[in-house]
């Protein structure tokens, strides 16, 4: 009798129709640089026709974007908007204890895959929410939109968000509010961000004397490059002790400051296209790339001046890989009736959320930069943060209980 049981529960548990559509979705390889977005598209139409949700494929774009709907009472009202990217960062096979796509779940329950945490858990749970709205009864107030979109891992040349926001099909849809992917939570309390930090992605190139390596040769490229990164590096140093060495009470977290890596670093002559270089020739040309965050208290236009100082000297110049002149935030006021039911959505059932900048960027600063009120929240708590990390995972009932958690709050949204 009690084996019986025991049997019922853990089959129960394994087979969780939410947990097999979250580890098929894991295994469509959406990974760069050739994301298969035809496959995660025929999937999640597939889904769609399966749970009776009405669904379009955009391509205006360049890329597909799924776009899904359920009607609400008044489809004239803005509508709540849950957007998911579905590409998601390479992995180094080697450095993975399991293979990164194949979505396995050890005995604990939790399952290893490149994007457990970043971000097709939100996509299938957004995916669930649907069904389960889509099952009920009656319809909520406002439309309910999905939107699942290409390339937002990889900044300004992605067919994704970005562009979609310029496009007619994506003012149509007229979004009062869009919820799209946070941060897992290592504690018991979840993060809920209203901003993010600007993203620009800095090249450096300088040019100099060349000559035979054996001398003293003035203003080479290596040389002047050197003195901008030694100036870059040290406002990264004056970044960090402001994050890790102010007061206590300050509580700044990794939002509140600006981050500045030294991510790309080239120069030397290679002989003949080769793998050995030629030590004995001053080089040229030497270049160097940053990734730069920027939180939406510090003044874009100045700190582009900055960086025009940092590369004055003569022989040097910049180009952007990545760069935005705009970083709106969501204000958490009393005004902002989003917040308020969403705050009380969580204060319902129990839930401590706590309002920060997310560190990093994603599709939301898109949705921000035209006006329209984003929060990043991924239902994850007690769970190290992985995302772009070796051996990124999450545990089925923590995905389930997302579920649940998002359950409690999108439909009060809806029904605003
Ligand atoms: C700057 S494009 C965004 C890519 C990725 N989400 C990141 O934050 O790095
Ligand atoms: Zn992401
Ligand atoms: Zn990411």
């Amino acid at each position: 009798m009690w084996g019986f049981i025991i049997f019922t529960i853990t089959v129960y548990i394994h087979t969780d129709p939410s947990v097999t559509v979250f580890r098929k979705f894991l295994q469509i390889r959406t990974d760069h640089p050739n994301p298969d977005y035809e496959g995660s598209t025929t999937f999640l139409l597939e889904k769609a026709k399966e749970y009776g949700i009405e669904a379009e494929v955009y391509r205006g774009t360049g890329s597909p974007i799924v776009i899904m709907k359920i009607e609400g009472q008044d489809p004239t009202l803005p509508c709540v908007c849950l957007n998911s990217h579905v590409d998601v960062v390479p992995a180094v096979v080697d450095c993975w204890k399991v293979d990164p796509f194949s979505a396995f779940k050890d005995e604990k329950g939790d399952i290893y895959s490149r994007g457990t945490q970043d971000m097709k858990c939100v996509a299938i749970q957004f995916l669930e929410v649907a069904r389960l709205i889509k099952q009920r009864a009656e319809k909520p107030k406002r439309n309910l939109i999905l939107t699942f979109v290409p390339d937002e891992e990889i900044g300004g040349t992605g067919k994704g968000m970005e562009l979609f926001v310029e496009h007619e099909r994506f003012r149509q849809l007229n979004i009062g509010l869009c919820i799209d992917e946070g941060l897992a939570s290592p504690n018991d309390t979840f993060t809920v961000f209203y901003g993010e930090r600007a993203p620009w992605w800095v090249h450096v190139t300088a040019v100099g004397n060349v000559g035979h390596g054996s001398r003293f040769i003035e203003g080479t490229a290596v040389e002047k490059l050197m003195r901008t990164v030694n100036k870059m590096l040290q406002f990264r140093d004056d970044q960090f002790n402001i994050l890790h060495k102010g007061h206590s009470e300050c509580g700044k977290k990794l939002g509140d400051v600006t981050t500045l890596n030294l991510t790309v670093l080239k120069a030397g002559l290679p002989e003949n296209g080769g793998n050995a270089y030629n030590y004995n020739v001053i080089p040229a040309q030497a270049e160097a790339g940053f990734d730069i965050r920027i939180p939406p208290t510090v003044n874009l236009q100045e700190f582009l001046e900055q960086i025009k100082a940092w590369t004055a000297e003569e022989g040097l110049s910049f180009t952007f890989a990545n760069y935005t002149d705009r970083n709106e935030m969501t204000h958490l006021n009393q005004d902002n009736k989003w917040w308020s039911c969403f705050q009380d959505s969580c204060k319902q059932i129990g839930i401590t959320i706590v309002p920060e900048i997310f560190p990093a960027a994603t599709d939301s600063r898109f949705i921000r930069n035209k006006g329209i009120p984003a929060f990043g929240f991924s239902p994850i708590n007690n769970t190290p943060i992985l995302l772009h990390d070796h051996n990124e995972f999450l545990n089925e009932k923590t995905f389930i209980k997302g579920i649940d958690i998002y359950m409690n709050i999108i439909p009060n949204l809806l029904n605003l």
